[in-house]
């Protein structure tokens, strides 16, 4: 499986934003957005499904913790076309993390109390083109 792009060693604070703007596979099955400590220890696993894993047009979110899934939270929305340019803001606090994109916002528990971001990782039918951290 081809490995997408991982950034480490960063220090993202609560209330802080890692923007990941990218476009969407014309033929896209699912694309993941991964924040955490690495990539056993994750705040949030963010995979939208076109079609895969038994999942046709559903976000799913997840943690995971010394490699281990927690439980699955599928979302009501699925605000993403094949072929979309997308900005996915990702910010959190001490109790939830929030994923902004254009009209739709998600939220997902802070299960882990996780005080700071220091691992992304964009996986998937996802072509990064730019990361801001603000
Ligand atoms: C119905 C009985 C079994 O349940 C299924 O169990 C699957 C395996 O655990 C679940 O899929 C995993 O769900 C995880 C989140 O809970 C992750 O999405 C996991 O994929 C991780 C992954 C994908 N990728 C990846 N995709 N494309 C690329 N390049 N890399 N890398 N890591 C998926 O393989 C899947 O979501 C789950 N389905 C349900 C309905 O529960």
């Amino acid at each position: 499986m081809e490995q997408g792009l991982v950034v480490t060693q960063l220090d993202v604070q609560p209330g802080e934003c890692v923007k990941v703007k990218g476009k969407i596979s014309s033929d896209a099955k699912g694309f993941s957005v991964n924040v955490g400590k690495d990539s056993g220890t994750l705040m949030l696993h963010f995979n939208p499904r076109f079609d895969c894993h038994g999942d046709v047009n559903t976000v799913v979110c997840n943690s995971k913790e010394d490699g281990m899934w927690g439980e699955e939270d599928r979302k009501a929305d699925f605000p993403f076309q094949h072929g979309d340019k997308v900005e996915i803001c990702i910010s959190f606090d001490a109790a939830e993390v929030k994923v902004k994109v254009p009209e739709v916002e998600f939220e997902f528990p802070n299960r882990l109390g996780m005080e700071k971001i220091q691992y992304l990782a964009v996986e998937g039918d996802f072509k990064v083109k730019a990361i801001k951290f603000s």
